[in-house]
């Protein structure tokens, strides 16, 4: 399989700078449904993240625990109770990009809110479904994909979960051959130390370039899944909005590295504004 490098220059591509005509509808509203009682956090970087990261609008269904740390945190971030099926119900009809996942758990509250929630997405919708989420799709016999563009953000236990490869097993070309048996379109970002990016019927695949090992800390794939969902918001759905996603997570990670031994999730959520503004900006 041939492939691609996922660099600066993919980046540069999509984060340009912004009109000025325009107003936080015009950049997109992205819904994360996750965080129950014990991964609250998971929720709130998701959601911190994307709007770091300039969804114009983020709403963060989640357990009503984690409320006060959200607003606490994050005061953009709008909140609902996810087990509230009437409030879920219009948040999801007008999210342009929802994110399944972190944090959500495997109790039965968390296998509800990701049966409604999958089942209430069309067509002109992306999902990007990570952690948990992916754990109970790959329980199933067939999983139910939604009718929404997908994007699955697995690390190498929750790809092994769904495609039943033995991490020793995940090659390019094994990874390949279980994305093509995925809705047409679908994309795969297997998480590494050297992430690498599939599409379902795709001829080739794309590696990326940025990453080190001060990102091995819980949530930062978490915040992965915010940045994803912001850029599809306001770039659109093409794979090198997803790509320029999973690059920018990395390399702001990198710049941090410079002087930091780790480079915690949140400290990559509050450099992510500077690191696009570079990116639109500065050659
Ligand atoms: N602050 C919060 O709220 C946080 C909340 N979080 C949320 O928790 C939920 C559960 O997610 P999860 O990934 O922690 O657990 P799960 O899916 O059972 O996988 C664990 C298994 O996979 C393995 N493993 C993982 N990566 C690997 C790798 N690269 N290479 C090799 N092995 C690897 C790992 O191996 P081990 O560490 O045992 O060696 C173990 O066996 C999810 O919703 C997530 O969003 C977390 O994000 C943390 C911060
Ligand atoms: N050694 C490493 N080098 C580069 N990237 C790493 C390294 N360790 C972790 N990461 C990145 O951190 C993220 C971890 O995702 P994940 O395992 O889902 O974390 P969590 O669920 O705790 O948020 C992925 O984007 C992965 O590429
Ligand atoms: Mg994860």
């Amino acid at each position: 399989m041939e492939k691609r490098l996922i660099t600066e220059t993919t980046a540069r591509r999509i984060v340009r700078p912004r009109a000025r005509n325009t107003y936080k509808g015009s950049f997109g509203h992205v819904l994360v449904v996750g965080g129950n009682d014990q991964f609250g956090g998971a929720g709130i970087m998701s959601a911190g993240a994307a709007v770091h990261a300039g969804a114009g609008l983020v709403t963060l269904a989640t357990k009503p625990v984690n409320f006060t740390a959200l607003h606490t945190r994050y005061p953009e971030v709008m909140a609902t109770d996810y087990t509230d099926q009437d409030s879920l119900a219009p948040l999801i009809q007008s999210a342009t990009v929802v994110v399944i996942g972190p944090g959500l758990g495997t109790d039965a509250e968390s296998q509800t809110a990701l049966t409604f929630t999958l089942s209430h997405l069309t067509a002109a919708q992306t999902v990007v479904i990570d952690g948990s989420a992916i754990t109970l799709l790959s329980a199933e016999k067939t999983p139910a994909w939604p009718a929404a563009r997908i994007v699955l953000t697995p690390h190498v236990v929750e790809f092994q979960r769904l495609s039943r490869l033995a991490p020793a097993d995940q090659t390019p070309t094994a990874i390949q051959r279980y994305v093509d048996t995925l809705p047409t379109g679908t994309l795969l970002v297997h998480k590494s130390d050297r992430t690498t990016l599939y599409q379902a019927g795709a001829a080739d695949y794309a590696q990326n370039t940025s990453g080190n090992p001060g990102m091995a800390t819980g949530g930062s794939g978490d915040t992965l899944t915010g940045i994803i969902a912001a850029f599809v918001a306001q770039f659109g759905w093409r794979p090198d909005v997803v790509a320029a996603a999973v690059y920018t997570h990395s390399a702001v990670a990198d710049a941090l590295a410079r002087t930091r031994y780790v480079t915690l999730p949140t400290m990559v959520i509050d450099q992510l504004p500077a690191f696009m503004d570079q990116l639109a900006h500065h050659d």
